[in-house]
């Protein structure tokens, strides 16, 4: 058994969409890693429901060809696999109708904690609230997790949260945001607040500018339909990229708890300012070796965009003059996300004019290849007199922590939480929707706008993007594997 992990009590999971795309790449594999890490007790019932009519070994099938799809070979073995797939049932289940809940009510044992995995299209997390409800099994004790889109603007996030309250409190709910579960993500609170090295100098007064980049390699082919109404604005930065900006900007809590830490990034949230039209460029990518946007996507002539690229600001005492830049887009040159936050250069340097001197940056490496970076100024070695040069203090987590440890993914950690009873990294009601209320002025603030610029597939996106940078006399880092 791992050694930090710690077995969660008997539960009864029911995942609502189980045969659906996440819940086979994701959800499911995730939760035969930890019942194999030893987390997960032998007497815990994984419950799939969908309208499709199949019993338990069809579904077992299929579990098991999810496993061996997204599982790494050297994380499966076929004995802890037919114990997991042991464990594992299915319900026909209509989410819009009586059809099959009874079968479900019988199936659910009164005496272990109850979980529910809304794991199908936002149009639907209102009718599974309802029939847990009507059929009595959403029990005081038990847990519902709410997968993203959570509304698609402030208006709807705030119907779903009211929707979602009338049969449950908001501490049943888990809203969930993958990129919380990510190891290097919740690794920036650790950077910040577990060394006394950089919490004195993470303010306004000593750090010129943040960039934050989600950068994917991937176009939007086969989610299409879901994209063109979301676009990347709704789809990365009102959530993923949000929770990014607020984990560095936040205050220190006052402990590691859900309150604490949300309250934290609530205000960081309601002290957004509005972002400028002229601070915000748009892009769609256009058509290369592979298809463009459009054809990706299935539709006709879009304006919806495929990127990004935003300069926000804070008001508040700590970062008051700090500028965050954040980018995020599809099919561009890499998968690449990191944030790294630059320094101001010292108020006088006693070398002179140095062309080796570079402004200390440290980068935070999302994924791939996670890790953290300090760049740092040293004198070039050898007899040239005091010549100054830029080189990292890199750590790899794999290498540091060596190659035994495997980090787990984002869906593990948040699902273990969540048979915890953890909120705190999940999203609470009043931050989506506070999320929501900066976002959607941006978003209203481009619809009588010009279309998106084109960018070519594997490029950095939209020139206007690297003129954002350029005006403020700064650059984008570059986009690397
Ligand atoms: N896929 C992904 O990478 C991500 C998905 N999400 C979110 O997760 C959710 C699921 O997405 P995804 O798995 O891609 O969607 P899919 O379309 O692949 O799966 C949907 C699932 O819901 C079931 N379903 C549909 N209608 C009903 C109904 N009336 N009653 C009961 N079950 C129903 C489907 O089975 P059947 O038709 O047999 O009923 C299927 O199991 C969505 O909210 C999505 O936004 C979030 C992040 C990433
Ligand atoms: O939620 C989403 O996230 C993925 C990116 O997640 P990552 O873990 O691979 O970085 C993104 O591709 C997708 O469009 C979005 O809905």
């Amino acid at each position: 058994m791992e050694t930090y992990v710690q077995p969660v009590g008997p539960f009864d999971l029911v995942v609502f969409g189980a045969t659906g795309d996440l819940a086979q790449r994701k959800v499911l594999p995730a939760l035969y890693r930890r019942f194999r890490a030893g987390q997960i007790s032998e007497s815990a019932q994984i419950i799939g429901a969908a309208r499709a009519q199949m019993d338990a070994p069809a579904f077992r099938a299929q579990v098991a060809g999810g496993i061996a799809a997204h599982v790494p070979a050297d994380q499966q073995d076929a004995d802890s696999l037919a114990r997991f797939l042991g464990r594992v049932f299915f319900c026909p289940i209509d989410a819009s109708s009586d059809r099959g809940w009874k079968a479900l009510v019988t199936r659910i044992r009164p005496a272990v904690g109850h979980v529910y995995y809304f794991s199908v299209g936002p149009e639907l997390f209102g009718d599974l609230a309802r029939q847990l409800y009507a059929h009595g099994i959403a029990d005081p004790a038990c847990r519902i997790v709410v997968e993203k889109p959570f509304g698609h603007d402030l208006a709807s996030a705030r119907q779903l949260n009211a929707t979602l309250a009338r049969h449950f409190e908001e501490r049943q709910i888990f809203r969930i945001d993958h990129y919380l579960g990510k190891e290097t993500v919740q690794n920036l609170m650790a950077v910040r607040f577990g060394n006394m090295l950089f919490e004195p100098l993470w303010k306004a007064q000593y750090v010129d500018h943040i960039q934050i980049t989600v950068a994917e390699s991937g176009g939007v082919a086969g989610r299409g339909d879901y994209y063109d109404r979301a676009g990347a604005m709704r789809d990365m930065v009102q959530n993923h990229m949000m929770q990014l900006l607020c984990l560095i900007a936040m205050e220190p809590p006052h402990c590691f708890d859900a309150d604490a830490l949300r309250d934290e990034k609530l205000k960081v949230i309601r002290a957004l300012e509005p972002v400028q039209p002229g601070d915000i460029v748009r892009g769609q990518y256009t058509a290369g070796e592979r298809p463009g946007y459009a054809e990706d996507a299935a539709v006709g002539n879009s304006d919806t965009e495929s990127f990004i690229a935003l300069k926000v600001k804070i008001s508040n005492w700590r970062w008051k003059g700090t500028p965050f830049y954040l980018r995020t887009g599809k099919r561009l040159k890499a998968r690449s996300s990191e944030v790294a936050i630059t320094f101001r250069d010292p108020p006088h340097s006693i070398f002179g004019k140095q062309p080796g001197q570079r402004s200390n940056v440290l980068v935070i490496r999302l994924q791939p290849n996670e890790g953290i970076k300090l760049k740092v100024t040293v004198k070039e070695p050898g007899p040239g007199g005091m010549r100054l040069v830029e080189v990292p203090l890199d750590m790899s987590f794999a290498r540091a922590l060596g190659s035994a440890h495997v980090l787990p993914d984002a869906y593990e950690r948040l699902i273990m939480d969540l048979l915890r009873g953890d909120q705190t990294l999940f999203m609470r009601g009043d931050e989506v929707e506070a999320a929501w209320a900066w976002t959607d002025p941006v978003i209203a603030a481009w619809q009588d706008g010009p279309a998106p610029d084109l960018y070519a597939p594997g490029s950095a996106g939209p020139e206007a993007a690297m003129e954002l940078m350029r005006r403020d006399r700064r650059r984008w880092r570059e986009i690397k594997p």
